[in-house]
């Protein structure tokens, strides 16, 4: 696993897309695993930019995002379908059949756990997976405790997860309390990953990643055993450590 500190949340943002931009032009059909949370969104800023620019064209990029609220309809302001529209998808060339997101909403939430799973698995690996990190480090929406070879899942969010997803709902009472995630043995299938952490509030999950103890109690930790791995660190994450 290979660690980059950066000055702050710009500078993380801005090699983060870099290395998106370079996976895109280097590959005839590239296909990104995305994240959504507060972390990747200067980055997707970015891409928007570029694209906008002119250097980048995503007409042949496939995309898998890692995850989705279970009872938001796409619709909603706080699903992750509508992050990724109002955030990247709307804004670039990305043919709306290309992009992947699984459904919160689907009748039947196992066959589309088990749907989404074969989807990932027909298209091919995934040539570069984005991800945040959890202040528990969970990694998409995949909590402690979490078996490191499960595949796309339905998962009980943590309390703490709730509490810090909290401020992009109106009231505590309206975070939905069930999601469903890529799994980890699906992320650590992708050819390559990145993962960014920017924020004092990160600081914990930063110095359980560098001490490399292997535990599912930290679902970052499965990243140790992916040969591929970069992590962009911001100064104020990286704390003291
Ligand atoms: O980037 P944020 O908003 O701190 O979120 C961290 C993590 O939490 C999630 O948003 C899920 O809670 C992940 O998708 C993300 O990686």
């Amino acid at each position: 696993m290979k660690f980059i500190k950066v000055k702050d949340f710009k500078e993380m943002s801005m090699k983060a897309a870099e290395m998106i931009a370079d996976r895109v032009k280097e590959s005839e059909k590239p296909v990104l695993g995305l994240a959504t949370g507060s972390t990747p969104e200067g980055l997707y800023k970015i891409l928007v930019e570029k694209y906008k620019q002119g250097e980048i064209d995503f007409s042949n990029t496939v995309t898998f995002n890692l995850d989705e609220y279970i009872g938001l309809p796409d619709d909603d302001p706080q699903s992750y379908h509508y992050f990724m529209n109002e955030n990247l998808f709307k804004h670039i060339n990305i043919p709306a059949e290309n992009t992947h997101v699984p459904s919160g909403i689907a009748e039947d939430v196992q066959q589309e756990c088990r749907d989404y799973e074969s989807l990932i698995q027909s298209t091919g690996k995934i040539d570069l997976q984005i991800l945040g990190i959890g202040k528990n480090g969970h990694i998409g929406f995949n909590e402690p405790g979490t078996a490191f070879d499960i595949r796309t899942h339905i998962v009980d969010l943590d309390e703490t997860t709730i509490q810090a997803n909290a401020r992009f709902f109106d009231s505590i009472d309206d975070v939905p309390t069930k999601a469903i995630t890529m799994g980890i043995g699906t992320i650590l299938e992708s050819k390559e990953i990145l993962m960014i952490i920017s924020g004092e509030g990160k600081q914990e999950a930063v110095t359980k990643l560098l001490q490399g103890e292997i535990s599912e109690d930290f679902p970052a930790s499965a990243l140790h055993k992916h040969p591929n791995t970069t992590v962009i660190i911001d100064e104020a994450a990286w704390g003291d450590n």
